[in-house]
């Protein structure tokens, strides 16, 4: 891949706190116009990495472009086509949703419409309340939309979804795909494996400060090759075989039924699944290490 088409080239990224290693080595491309995310544990350095990329945190070695840029030399044209939504949100409690929205507005150059933002995060009903009224959810629903009122070509998003009900995830993932399809580049972090398994191209698995793997949610860990499972009822109860053949083994099933197979199912490991067997390792791996 050139690094023209990148929007973000990050190698050997290196970060230490006093007591901590928090990013040990990490190396990231993230193509322009891809959703991206990144997956670890509490205390991974999945911020940590993003707070660099945003340019908010100093690398303490690597090299880091973010829009062709090194984020910690980056002026205001570079700041003005990112847009973050970090993990705490900022407190202007006596404006109203719409007024804060405005505002931000007009810190940049080519902002979206502010009511087509409120809307798209569904705030439409809390346009005039006062933002410290807002629940938790709401909150971040507002997070989110200040995050993407300045259009930008690079959004950041560290856990956008916390504390969202079900039906304003959905419509977060609506906004997403909708910005996917205007070609804006998505860096998300999230511990919700089916939000990351919707949106991502491509999701990088961080665990320890260490990058365990980066691919599609559905080779992650080889996992479109993994074993399936299939399961069934009977006269004698349920059973359930492990295959590499499931299609091979629902004909047999069908030619023994003859037609339909009760409480059939074609169970592949989810990515939940694979993401814990790659953080299981790790953990053992550390574990061990520490016995010696
Ligand atoms: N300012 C800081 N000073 C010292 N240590 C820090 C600081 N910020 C983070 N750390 C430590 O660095 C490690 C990585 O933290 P980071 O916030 O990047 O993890 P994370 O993957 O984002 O976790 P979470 O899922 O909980 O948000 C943790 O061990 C954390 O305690």
């Amino acid at each position: 891949m050139k690094d023209t088409d990148l929007a973000v080239r990050v190698r050997g990224l290196v970060k230490r706190y006093p007591d901590k290693v928090a990013v040990a080595g990490v190396d990231l491309d993230i193509r322009h116009g891809e959703v991206f995310a990144l997956l670890g544990p509490n205390g991974a350095g999945k911020t940590t990495t993003t707070e660099i990329l945003e340019g908010y945190r100093r690398a303490d070695e690597g090299d880091v472009k973010v829009l062709g840029t090194d984020p910690a030399r980056a002026d205001r044209h570079w700041r003005a086509r990112v847009g973050i939504v970090a993990q705490s949100s900022r407190d202007e409690a006596e404006l109203s949703v719409a007024e804060l929205v405005q505002h931000f507005a007009g810190y940049y150059p080519n902002p979206r419409d502010p009511a087509e933002v409120i809307a798209s995060v569904g705030l439409e009903e809390k346009a005039k309340t006062r933002t410290r009224k807002l629940s938790g959810g709401q909150r971040r629903r507002l997070d989110v939309a200040l995050g993407v009122i300045g259009n930008p070509e690079l959004l950041f998003l560290d856990e956008p979804t916390t504390g969202f009900d079900p039906e304003a995830r959905r419509k977060f993932w609506t906004l997403i795909e909708n910005l996917r399809t205007t070609g804006t580049t998505i860096l998300l972090t999230t511990h919700y494996l089916d939000e990351a398994e919707h949106l991502a191209d491509r999701v990088g698995v961080i665990a320890d400060g260490r990058m365990l793997e980066i691919a599609t949610p559905d080779t992650l860990g080889g996992r479109g090759a993994r074993t399936a499972r299939v399961s069934w009822l009977d006269a004698d109860g349920a059973h359930e075989v492990r295959t590499d053949e499931p299609t091979a083994e629902v004909a047999r099933l069908m030619a023994r039924f003859g037609g339909e197979v009760p409480e059939l199912q074609v169970r592949r490991p989810s990515l939940e699944d694979i993401y814990l067997d790659l953080i299981g390792a790790v953990q053992a791996e550390t574990l061990e290490g520490a016995a010696r």
